[in-house]
């Protein structure tokens, strides 16, 4: 049986790929978040000496909270997840479909600050499709969570296998973790690429294939 956390969570993902979360997870409100993240960052804020009557700071505390619940932290409430209504290959299209260069801000869990960068997302179909933008979109739901970049990549194939009705499916992901990029070693140029490649794509030269279309310039200006 599915427990509470699956059912309302991460039931699209296996084991391995599910964001781990709290078996009271789905017990408190978004308005309760609201007001307890709130709380929390007054405290952080005050902690750190700053003056919470000043003009700018005073609805910062505010501003967090919403801008955690209902957007960097979306990903985390299940009825933001798009709908991955998949559709008839009336056309018969048997070639891999790739949407690639999708914009990907994600929060790395360890330091809570941003992953920015570029996830490019392929599937062959067996018979059912999907509408393009539903694969923005899924990267989009997962990348709104605290993040590591390897779940990420696992959780939006898994979630687009389990849609589509196929294993043939693959996302590489190039991103830049301001964890490493502004503090700790502080480099600024490295990325870090991450990939799953399920089903058919294991095959090396449908592999290369997918990897020749994500280095394709696209200029259409
Ligand atoms: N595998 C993985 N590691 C990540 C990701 N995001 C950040 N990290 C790393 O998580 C590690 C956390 O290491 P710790 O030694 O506990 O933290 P830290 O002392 O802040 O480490 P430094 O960043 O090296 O200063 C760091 O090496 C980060 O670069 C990710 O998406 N995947
Ligand atoms: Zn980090």
């Amino acid at each position: 049986m599915k427990n509470r956390i699956d059912e309302l969570g991460d039931d699209h993902v296996g084991s391995s790929a599910k964001t781990p979360l709290r078996a009271d997870a789905f017990d408190i409100s978004d308005q309760e978040k609201l007001i307890k993240i709130e709380s929390s960052v007054k405290d952080i804020l005050t902690t750190l000496g700053m003056d919470l009557e000043d003009d700018s700071l005073k609805g910062t505390p505010q501003r967090v909270a919403k801008a955690y619940v209902n957007e960097i932290f979306s990903g985390l409430n299940p009825k933001n997840r798009p709908k991955l209504s998949t559709f008839d290959n009336n056309y018969k299209y048997g070639e891999m479909l790739v949407e690639k260069n999708i914009t990907v801000y994600s929060t790395c869990e360890h330091h809570l600050l941003p992953i920015v960068g570029r996830a490019h997302v392929a599937y062959i179909s067996n018979g059912n499709v999907i509408g393009l933008s539903k694969m923005n979109r899924i990267v989009d739901y997962y990348a709104k969570r605290p993040q590591v970049q390897e779940r990420l990549t696992m959780q939006v194939v898994q979630a687009l296998q389990e849609a589509l009705g196929t294993e043939d499916v693959a996302c590489v992901i190039d991103a830049k973790h301001l964890c490493v990029n502004s503090r700790g070693v502080r480099d600024i140029e490295s990325s870090t690429v991450t990939s799953e490649f399920g089903g058919k794509f294991k095959n090396k030269e449908i592999k290369r294939e997918f990897l020749d279309y994500i280095k394709m310039e696209t200029d259409f200006e």
